[in-house]
């Protein structure tokens, strides 16, 4: 796991770090500049000409330490200052005079395309307005030149929390970020503006309010690693058995992918119940699966569907599953019948939002897993709205459902309702973005629920970080498969098979 901070909760471990461990703040600054340095010198950067552009906070004060830096190791490195000088920040003015000591030049009126590499040190955590005037001007400057930019801690303009771009802000080649990743850089857009996201250790002594929200974390691969453990003494029966309520007459493809992910997935069995048409293709595609069968405008198959869900330990419905009469009937009769973890994807979610009576008199624990489009439609929101405010949006499905929720988009949040805690998805690329992508989504979720289910209590995680690692592990996948072709040619199919590479 790895934890996010706010700006506020970071502000809070600065403070904890100078003030309560006595590490001194221009201690810490030194380490922020010369972890930048280290970056700058790597060798993938051209360091012909540096120009560090420095705001009145600390941030500028990291800016004004790394041209310092610089110079001494024999770079050209200058300084261009924005703001008014007696607004500076201790750290600031205290880094301004140390580099005019060592014979930094500031420059005035600078031509940025006359530089190698810029460092964008303008504002970071401590931003607290859309940027305008002078700053808005050199933001936009910055971002004309085409020069590769090194931003600090954030880049200039993007909000630290929520990833917005406060009216202007500067494209990175890369950011590094000291401490913990923040929200800012993990969201979109600050996540394209940001670049490659490098977090740098600088001796933070942490307290950043362990218990403060909103509580941002990532999983990681060893988390991953660590849920897919099997015990030696298990058997099929005791990996987790899941029933796929999936695919009408023409979506039959949506159950065997769903079906199939799940298997993939590490789920001893599973077990699809599909319209009856679906009846050949499903067996000829998957003969791992068992299944039961249902027919559009006849009475549902309740004493088999009573047994299939007395025997699973996970339900996914939706995928495929039309709108129908008959499948809303089968929505209802699983959402009233079901006391294991039931994911929630695609048609049942559209069936939902159009009547949320649908979910009465569950007593399931819910994961439900729209896409933004559907995610709007629960919530009666625009997809605009949604998008603004990724953890909020999907914060507020988790508590109107009383669910957990799966946002799923370029990058994918899981809220729990009654928590405000969240965990930003760090895998993947645009290679999910294919038809049928979302039901391997479901199905590896439905797959970790079950196993989840199977666990002893006392190493049960919770519903949401289950949930967050199946969207890791769907991203995971799609990585895999996109090493093996590109993004643009990566089926669902393949995200299946990515899922064995991971
Ligand atoms: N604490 C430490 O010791 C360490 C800090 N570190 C570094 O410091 C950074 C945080 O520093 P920070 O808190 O000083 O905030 P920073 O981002 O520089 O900006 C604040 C200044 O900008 C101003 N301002 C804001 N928005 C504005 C706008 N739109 N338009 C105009 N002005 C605006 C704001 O003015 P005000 O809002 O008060 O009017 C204030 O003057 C952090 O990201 C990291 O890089 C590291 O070195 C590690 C040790
Ligand atoms: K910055």
């Amino acid at each position: 796991m790895k934890r996010i901070l706010t700006a506020a909760q970071m502000k809070q471990a600065d403070r904890n770090t100078i003030e309560t461990m006595g590490v001194p703040s221009l201690v810490l600054m030194e380490r922020a500049a010369l972890s930048c340095v280290e970056e700058l010198q790597n060798g993938t950067w051209d360091t012909g000409k540096v120009l560090a552009v420095c705001g009145p906070g600390n941030n500028g004060g990291d800016g004004a330490a790394i041209a310092r830096i610089l110079k001494t190791k024999g770079v050209d490195a200058e300084l261009f200052c924005l703001g008014n000088p007696e607004k500076y920040s201790e750290g600031m003015r205290a880094q301004k005079k140390i580099a005019e000591n060592y014979g930094v030049r500031e420059v005035k009126n600078p031509d940025f395309r006359e530089y190698t590499v810029i460092i964008d040190a303008i504002f970071g955590i401590g931003v607290s307005r859309p940027l305008a005037g002078e700053y808005r001007r050199a933001v936009e400057a910055i971002c004309a030149s085409g020069v590769p930019v090194l931003a600090v801690d954030i880049p200039s303009g993007i909000h630290t929390d929520t990833g917005e771009v406060l009216d202007a802000a500067v494209k990175a080649r890369a950011t590094v970020t000291f401490a913990c990743a923040k929200p800012g850089l993990l969201f979109d857009p600050g996540k394209r503006y940001a670049g490659e996201v490098l977090v740098r250790d600088i001796g933070i002594g942490f307290d950043a309010g362990e218990e403060e929200t909103p509580w941002y974390g990532s999983v990681e691969k060893e988390d991953l690693d660590r849920f897919l453990t099997r015990t030696p003494m298990g058997n099929k029966g005791t990996f987790g058995k899941v029933l796929v309520l999936a695919g009408s007459g023409a979506m039959c493809g949506a159950a065997v992918l769903c079906a199939r992910a799940v298997l993939a997935s590490g789920a001893g069995m599973v077990k699809v119940v599909t319209e009856e048409r679906n009846r050949t293709p499903l067996f000829c595609a998957l003969p791992e699966a068992m299944a039961d069968f249902w027919k559009e405008d006849e009475p549902l198959p309740e004493e088999a569907l009573l047994q299939d869900l007395a025997w699973a330990d996970a339900v996914v419905a939706g995928p495929g599953l039309s709108k129908s009469r008959t499948a809303k009937e089968l929505l209802v009769f699983t959402v009233q019948h079901t006391e294991v973890p039931l994911v929630l994807d695609a048609d049942a979610l559209n069936l939902i939002a159009e009547d949320a009576e649908i979910l009465s008199g569950c007593r399931a624990e819910k994961i439900l897993t729209p896409h933004v489009g559907e995610l709007a439609r629960l919530l009666h929101m625009t997809i605009a709205e949604c998008q603004r405010d990724p953890a909020g949006s999907a914060g507020r499905a988790a508590e109107k459902y009383q669910a957990c929720c799966v946002r799923k988009d370029s990058v994918t949040v899981t809220a729990e309702e009654g928590r405000e805690q969240y965990y930003i998805n760090t895998s993947g690329s645009s290679a999910l973005a294919t038809a049928g992508s979302g039901d391997v989504l479901a199905g590896i979720t439905g797959a970790f629920a079950a196993k989840r289910q199977c666990e002893k209590n006392e190493k049960k995680i919770s519903l949401a970080k289950t949930a967050a690692l199946a969207a890791y592990a769907h991203g995971k996948a799609g990585e895999a498969a996109e090493e093996k072709s590109s993004a643009s040619y990566v089926t669902a199919s393949e995200i299946i098979r990515g899922l064995q590479s991971i």
